[in-house]
């Protein structure tokens, strides 16, 4: 696969070449290719139906692309996926929880997965708990959370063996404001400790504070990408967005109907 870095430079954290997946007569991904520096948050946005999800998860390891190829930190996910699972952290869109196990079992399973000793499990439970405003509730099954508790105790799993790619699929989704702020406070820190974030989102404004980069997709295929000044060009990407992907919200006129008066 095309490396687009010098050969003594470090691998970009996430490396995407010419991904590709069809459902039926569905494009979804339509040969995408994009790098992610390390240390870098890059923010992917597009439309629904765009394409994101289905990046993301042939990005993970989670589907597997009809073409392309995805390497982490210079690691392919389909060729070596051990050494490039241990390097990433994963949130799924729609995250499937063993909703059996409480909150503090499920990150104690995933830190023991992850191999880490136990006591190392347990300190880093504590703080994930605690940072993400859940620390009352480690003792609560996951299937009792509520819908934010459950995005945040998914977030903490992806966390707990420090890895050094996070891709992170909605990960604001039912947040609440203080939760929100929390998870913001910790990738900016995990970012500036020289990790990298991919995150989706259809927040521009959450786009626009946290990330210093951006990939807009659209129709399964990359139509802008690169630093956020770049891609807003002088304007707010929520403008720039919705000036690249076309779909500006219509007068309603079809809607005429729901007029009481
Ligand atoms: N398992 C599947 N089977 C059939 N079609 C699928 C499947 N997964 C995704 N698609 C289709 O592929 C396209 C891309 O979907 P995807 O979920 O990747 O978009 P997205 O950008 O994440 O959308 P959203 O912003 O609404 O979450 C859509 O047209 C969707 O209907």
């Amino acid at each position: 696969m095309t490396q687009p870095t010098p050969v003594d430079a470090p691998p970009p954290a996430l490396h995407l070449e010419r991904l590709a997946k069809r459902f039926g007569p569905k494009v979804a991904v339509d040969g995408l290719t994009l790098t992610v520096p390390q240390g870098s948050m890059l923010g992917l946005v597009g439309p629904n139906g765009a394409g994101k999800t289905t990046t993301l998860s042939m990005a993970t390891g989670l589907l597997r692309p009809d073409h392309g190829a995805a390497a982490v930190l210079g690691h392919d996910v389909w060729r070596d996926p051990a050494a490039a699972k241990a390097r990433m952290g994963v949130l799924p869109d729609g995250v499937h929880l063993f909703d059996r196990l409480t909150g503090a079992e499920l990150l104690r399973y995933n830190g023991l997965l992850r191999s880490l000793p136990e006591e190392e499990v347990a300190r880093r439970s504590a703080s994930l708990l605690e940072a993400l405003g859940l620390a009352g509730t480690g003792g609560t099954l996951v299937a009792d959370y509520s819908a934010g508790m459950r995005k945040k105790i998914a977030l903490a799993s992806a966390l707990i063996h420090a890895p050094r790619l996070l891709v992170l699929d909605e990960p604001f989704e039912a947040v609440d404001p203080v939760s929100g702020e929390a998870i913001r406070a910790i990738l900016r820190d995990f970012v500036a400790s020289g990790g990298t974030v991919v995150l989706s989102s259809h927040v521009m404004e959450l786009v626009e504070s946290l990330c210093d980069r951006v990939a807009v997709v659209a129709d399964g295929r990359l139509i802008a990408a690169g630093t956020l000044d770049e891609v807003r060009a002088g304007a707010s990407l929520q403008e720039r967005f919705v000036q690249m992907v076309g779909q500006q919200a219509q007068g309603g006129e079809s809607l005429a109907w729901l007029r009481t008066s």
